[in-house]
């Protein structure tokens, strides 16, 4: 069956977030009912409105506009040197080129570490002139007061933990969290303190999928995981990564579902010797 835009086929009968939300935004409470369902969900990143209405059309319910843009969209070698102006344009052109898919805006390095206020100023900016539905932003325990802030304010918030890149610097890289006793009681501090502050849903990233599985157990809001194995309620990839469009190495946990690197390279390098032997344009590419 060939689904319409925006009417994909639904994954299973009674699905909250692939069956019958076709004209309206997805939004929080529908992933809380998903979850009470054990309906699994996907979220892919988006940093531009072509990719968004694509992956929004193909019933991808939450877009993150991740500050991997740093990495995948502005040349950068980390997420690290994001900043706010890049994030609210990106992610207004996210919303622009959706009509149903949940897009949360990620909160780059340096715009909500300083204080609850920070958070709460860069957050209403993402908000109101990005328009998205959800903002994201690093950090369990530390960031609980921000989080708190947020959700009084009425901005939906997802937390993430466990391998936080925007810390690349004091990881040394991009290491696995969690492993060892005291490494995994932080995890679960972390993820436990984040739910208590309101979050909505939490990104679990790079974390053991035992321990995965285990703080997806006892937390009532979603885990999304990234390298953290099958037992989280969500899984999330960079799509840049999961279309095969990354150039060198990509994490683990990756799979890639495409390879756009090599379509595209192809398609240029056609393109370059049909217009080197006067093929194209042909007639049929011609106005007379
Ligand atoms: N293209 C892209 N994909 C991502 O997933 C991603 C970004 N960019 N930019 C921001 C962060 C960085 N991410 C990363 C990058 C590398 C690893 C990585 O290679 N980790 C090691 C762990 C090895 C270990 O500690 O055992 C690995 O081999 O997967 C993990 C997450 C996730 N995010
Ligand atoms: C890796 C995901 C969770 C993210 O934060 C991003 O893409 O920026
Ligand atoms: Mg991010």
């Amino acid at each position: 069956m060939n689904a319409s835009p925006l009417q994909p086929a639904p994954a299973q009968e009674g699905a909250v977030l692939y069956g019958g939300i076709t004209n309206r935004r997805v939004t929080v409470r529908d992933l809380a009912k998903a979850k009470q369902h054990g309906e699994r969900w996907a979220m892919l990143t988006a940093y531009d409105a072509l990719t968004a209405g694509v992956f929004d059309e193909a019933g991808i319910p939450v877009l993150l506009v991740g500050d991997s843009a740093g990495n995948c969209h502005l040349g950068y070698e980390t997420t690290v040197p994001v900043t706010m102006d890049q994030m609210v344009m990106l992610s207004a052109a996210v919303v622009r080129g959706t009509r149903r898919a949940l897009v949360v805006g990620d909160m780059p390095f340096g715009s909500y570490q300083e204080s609850p206020a920070q958070a709460m100023h860069n957050a209403a900016r993402l908000m109101k002139e990005a328009g998205v539905g959800a903002v994201k932003l690093e950090g369990g325990e530390r960031s609980a007061r921000s989080i708190e802030l947020l959700v009084e304010a009425g901005i939906p918030v997802m937390a993430h933990v466990g391998l936080t890149p925007q810390s690349v610097h004091a990881f040394g890289g991009y290491p696995v969290q969690g492993r060892g006793d005291e490494a995994a009681h932080q995890l679960l501090r972390d993820a436990k303190a984040v739910q208590q502050a309101g979050a909505f849903a939490v990104v679990l990233e790079a974390v053991p999928a035992e321990l995965a599985a285990q703080v997806t157990e006892q937390l009532a809001i979603p885990t999304v995981g990234i390298g953290a194995g099958a037992g989280t309620d969500a899984q999330v990839l960079v799509w840049t990564d999961f279309a095969g469009m990354t150039a060198g190495r990509v994490p683990k946990f990756v799979k890639q579902y495409a390879n756009l690197r090599a379509v595209l390279g192809d398609a240029a390098r056609a393109f370059a010797a049909d217009v080197g032997a006067g093929t194209f344009p042909a007639p049929e590419h011609t106005f007379k």
